[in-house]
């Protein structure tokens, strides 16, 4: 396996590093009219304008090449083809079969999927109907009014995230809940909010072995038996998952059960089965549309050359940053509320991806790989942290989003909320010289010498670069291209860096070692021996309730 640092464009890069650092996007804005045409780029309704990066084209090609020389092309027919690129676990990853429209055959492991795909899609197309239609009684013979999904991580956030963003299309009648924490505080409140003979609970886990869903989903059912039989169970309860056996223990009838498959990723699962409470809340025509815009955005990935194929474009800028320039983070701004629970969905499936330093060769990387992912509403975040992006000592990379549709908007509020993410992406790249800050403050009326001590804090250094990712509207079928764009965004990276962007080891040791404490604070295992640190922790819980669960024996 090439070692991409050793690879021809990453020397080339580290080169145009040197020799372009120092350049203000401003000079290159200045020195080419045509720049903001050249570095943008359409799919479908997503828009992408990439002309406010540090980059020329040059910096452009090399990007390409470094894509090429690690073996993206391959790496992508590798993946739509079916083959095991997860490679610890043995699995495909084929999240892009899931929204493949027709009959074309799709095979992993000697087996044509499609057919099992199309059925699972007309099960959870059946059952949506007969929810929203009203067909689909409870116990007491009403009609469904709320579905509590119980899930977490990828069993959560992607139909939260799109329940959210899609909420002009979704049922009238429908209030949909989601709960994932185990801390019962949030079950608790869901549960107040909602009656049993008129709920609907879908518990979603792709193992089913899932500790806080199990606990949630357990805790659920015994709430909605204080009330009914377990024959009743049947009108409330259905699951979503790959283990039929587990289900089946947990007590609901597989015939409730939506099936899906190990190679589909958890983070990558939000087109499958797991999308139930999307399919639910928007009927099926518009979960077909979704998978119509990511399988338009699959097809851009698969079929475009790579200078001018949108998520590798993405992936590239941001190797550039974190490789080059040292950065570390990467912030994901959606300008519009709608997409508020946006950069949570895209955080998990970026560091759950790609938070590795071991390569697929087993080696250690030895370079920077995926970075952290963090976000919030754009227009809030310009109150609380856009001082330190603006004026900070961090590089932090953007990913500005924002839909041109006003429609649904209140009156004059859109504007508002164009007008301040278009002038913060000038401000991010522009900056403010000192000239100009002194300029002003002296416009302004004030003293030259309290003038230039003002100035140094009122200049912005600028070159801060930021992608503007545009939507025509927020609709199901962008909604779909816009998530397909970034998991092929994040896959590209996942091969720059030779690493396996589809196990998730990371999060093992540390349940592993939860299942050895709880018994301990519960006092069924005598202590075992931990850090000083733990123990002491542990000791605490126990004292502070020992006295309420009678289990101060172990002490
Ligand atoms: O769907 P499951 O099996 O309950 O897992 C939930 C989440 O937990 C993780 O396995 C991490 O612990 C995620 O990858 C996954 O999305």
């Amino acid at each position: 396996m090439s070692h991409p640092t050793d690879l021809p464009a990453w020397q080339q890069l580290a080169q145009d590093y040197r020799e372009t650092c120092r350049t203000h996007m401003r000079d290159w804005f200045a020195q080419d009219p045509q720049r903001a045409e050249r570095y943008w780029l359409d799919v479908g309704g997503i828009h992408l304008d990439f002309a406010k990066n540090r980059i020329n084209d040059t910096i452009l090609r090399h990007l390409t090449e470094l894509a090429e020389q690690s073996g993206v092309p391959e790496q992508r027919a590798a993946m739509f083809g079916g083959e095991k690129i997860n490679t610890t676990e043995q699995r495909a990853a084929l999240h892009t079969a899931l929204r493949r429209r027709g009959d074309a055959p799709v095979c992993t492991d000697g087996e044509n999927v499609m057919p099992k795909i199309h059925a699972v899609l007309a099960k959870m197309g059946r059952f949506a109907h007969a929810v929203r239609s009203g067909q689909w009684l409870g116990h007491t013979g009403q009609v469904i009014t709320d579905v509590v999904n119980i899930g977490i991580g990828g069993s959560d956030l992607g139909p939260l995230m799109m329940c959210s963003a899609l909420k002009p299309y979704g049922h009238p009648r429908l209030n949909m809940h989601f709960v994932s924490n185990v801390d019962g505080m949030q079950l608790a409140g869901v549960l107040a909010k909602v009656h049993p003979a008129t709920t609907l609970f879908v518990i979603a886990s792709k193992t089913f072995t899932t500790q806080e869903t199990l606990t949630n989903a357990k805790t659920a059912r015994e709430w909605f038996l204080r009330g009914a039989g377990e024959a009743d169970i049947a009108k409330h309860f259905v699951a979503v998952s790959t283990n039929h056996e587990a289900v089946a223990a947990f007590g609901i009838d597989t015939a409730h059960m939506f099936e899906f498959w190990d190679w589909v990723g958890g983070r990558y699962s939000l087109w499958s089965a797991i999308g139930l409470p999307i399919m639910l809340y928007l009927g099926e025509d518009n979960f077909v549309k979704m998978l119509e815009g990511a399988q338009l955005m699959d097809e851009h990935f698969a079929c475009a050359p790579l200078a001018r194929n949108m998520p590798v474009v993405l992936a590239m800028l941001g190797i550039w940053y974190i490789n080059f320039y040292g950065a570390s983070t990467h912030l994901i701004a959606p300008y519009d509320q709608l997409l508020h629970r946006f950069p949570k969905f895209i955080q998990q499936l970026d560091m759950e991806s790609n938070g590795k330093q071991t390569r697929k060769d087993g080696t250690l990387a030895g370079y920077a790989t995926g970075p952290i992912v963090w976000g919030e509403t754009g227009i809030n975040g310009q109150h609380a942290f856009f001082q330190l992006l603006h004026q900070g000592t961090h590089l932090t990379p953007a990913d500005l989003i924002v839909s041109l549709d006003k429609q649904g908007n209140l009156p004059g509020h859109h504007e508002i909320l164009l007008s301040n993410v278009f002038a913060q992406a000038e401000a991010f790249m522009r900056g403010k010289t000192a000239a100009e800050a002194r300029a002003e403050l002296l416009a302004q009326g004030m003293d030259e010498a309290a003038a230039d001590a003002l100035v140094p804090h009122k200049v912005f250094s600028g070159n801060r670069p930021t992608n503007m990712i545009l939507l025509d509207k927020i609709d199901p079928l962008n909604m779909g291209s816009l998530v397909a764009l970034y998991e092929h965004k994040v896959f590209v990276q996942g091969v720059v860096w030779g690493i396996n962007s589809f196990d998730q080891w990371g999060v093992e040791l540390g349940k592993q070692l939860a299942g050895t404490v709880l018994a301990e604070l519960n006092g069924t295992l005598a202590a075992q021996p931990h850090d000083a640190s733990t123990m002491r922790l542990i000791r605490l819980y126990r004292r502070a309730n020992c006295e309420t669960d009678g289990t101060c024996h172990l002490f």
